[in-house]
C-alpha cells in the first residue's frame, strides 16, 4: 500500500488485459491469425499482469477452447467471465483458472449491460460461488456501483466484486468527472470495510484510467480490453502496455 495525496493508503492496481477483441479479428477470417494464444503471452512479456476472456455462448470471439489452450501457458492470473449458465459453470470448473467473474448478461447481448442484483439473486449466488470457491477458484460478482448491491455481494460469499465501470465512462467523457466517479469511490470504500476486494472494468480507457484510479481507493485489478485494442490500433500493444502501467502505479 502506499499513501496517495490525500494521506489514503493506496493498493497497486493490477491490469488484466482482455483479448476478447483479439479473437473477434482471428474469426473474422476463420483462420488462427492474429494467433490469440501468442498474444496473450506477448501481452504478459509487455508487463501486464492478468489475461481475462469472456466466453460468449454464441463463441463470437473468444471459443471455449481458447481458454482451455491459454490456461496451461500463461504465466499471470487468468480470469473467465461469464453468465454462469451449466456450459460455462463446467468450463470453469474443468479450466480452473485463478478467477472467475460472474456476469449477468443475456446471451444476444452485444456486450455486458448491467450487474448482478445481487439481493434478488442471492441464493443462487450463494450456490455457484460456493462450488467454484470448493475448487480453489477466486470469485468476483460484476455489480454496478450501487451500495445495496455491494451489500448483498457480501452476503454471497464472493471474494471479490466488479465494479461495472460503464456509467462512470459515459459521464466521464461528458464532462461531469468528479460526479461520474463519486459512487464507484463510495462502493469500493464499502466493499473493502465488508471485507470484498475490488475489480472494475467496462469502456476503462487511457483517457479515464487514471482520474478513476486516483479518485477510487482499494481497487485491485482492472479489466481492460476494447479501448485498449482500439489504443493499439495506433500505439501498439508494448507501448499501450506501458502507458497503462504507468497510470495504474
Ligand atoms: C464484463 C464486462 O465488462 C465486459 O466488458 C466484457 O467482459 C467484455 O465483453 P465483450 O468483449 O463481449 O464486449
Ligand atoms: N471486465 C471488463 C473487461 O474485461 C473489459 O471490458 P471492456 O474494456 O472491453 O469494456
Amino acid at each position: 500500500m502506499k499513501p496517495d495525496s490525500k494521506g489514503k493508503a493506496r493498493n497497486m492496481t493490477k491490469l488484466s488485459v482482455n483479448i476478447n477483441k483479439i479473437a473477434t479479428l482471428r474469426n473474422a477470417r476463420g483462420g488462427n491469425i492474429p494467433n490469440v494464444v501468442q498474444c496473450a503471452l506477448d501481452i504478459e512479456k509487455f508487463g501486464a499482469e492478468g489475461i481475462t476472456v469472456h466466453p460468449r455462448p454464441d463463441e463470437r470471439h473468444i471459443r471455449y477452447q481458447d481458454t482451455r489452450d491459454l490456461k496451461p501457458v500463461l504465466k499471470t492470473e487468468f480470469n473467465i467471465e461469464g453468465n454462469p449458465v451449466t456450459k460455462f459453470i463446467n468450463l470453469v470448473l474443468e479450466v480452473k483458472p485463478a478467477q472467475v467473474t460472474l456476469v449477468p448478461d443475456a446471451e444476444d447481448a452485444i456486450t455486458s449491460n448491467a450487474g448482478w442484483n445481487t439481493v434478488k439473486n442471492k441464493e443462487y449466488l450463494i450456490e455457484v460461488i460456493s462450488e467454484f470457491k470448493k475448487h480453489g477458484i477466486r470469485t468476483s460478482i460484476f455489480v454496478d456501483a450501487d451500495e445495496k448491491m455491494i451489500e448483498g455481494a457480501a452476503a454471497t460469499g464472493t471474494d471479490r466484486i466488479e465494479l461495472y465501470t460503464e456509467s462512470f465512462a459515459e459521464k466521464f467523457a461528458d464532462g461531469d468527472k468528479k460526479e461520474a466517479v463519486k459512487p464507484y469511490a463510495k462502493c469500493a470504500e464499502l466493499a473493502h470495510q465488508l471485507g470484498l476486494g475490488v475489480n472494475a472494468g467496462h469502456d476503462l480507457s487511457l483517457d479515464n484510467i487514471e482520474f478513476f484510479k486516483n479518485e477510487v481507493p482499494f481497487v485491485d485489478e482492472v479489466s481492460i480490453g476494447h479501448a485498449l485494442i482500439a489504443e493499439a490500433l495506433y500505439l501498439g500493444l508494448e507501448e499501450t502496455i506501458s502507458r497503462y502501467l504507468k497510470k495504474l502505479q
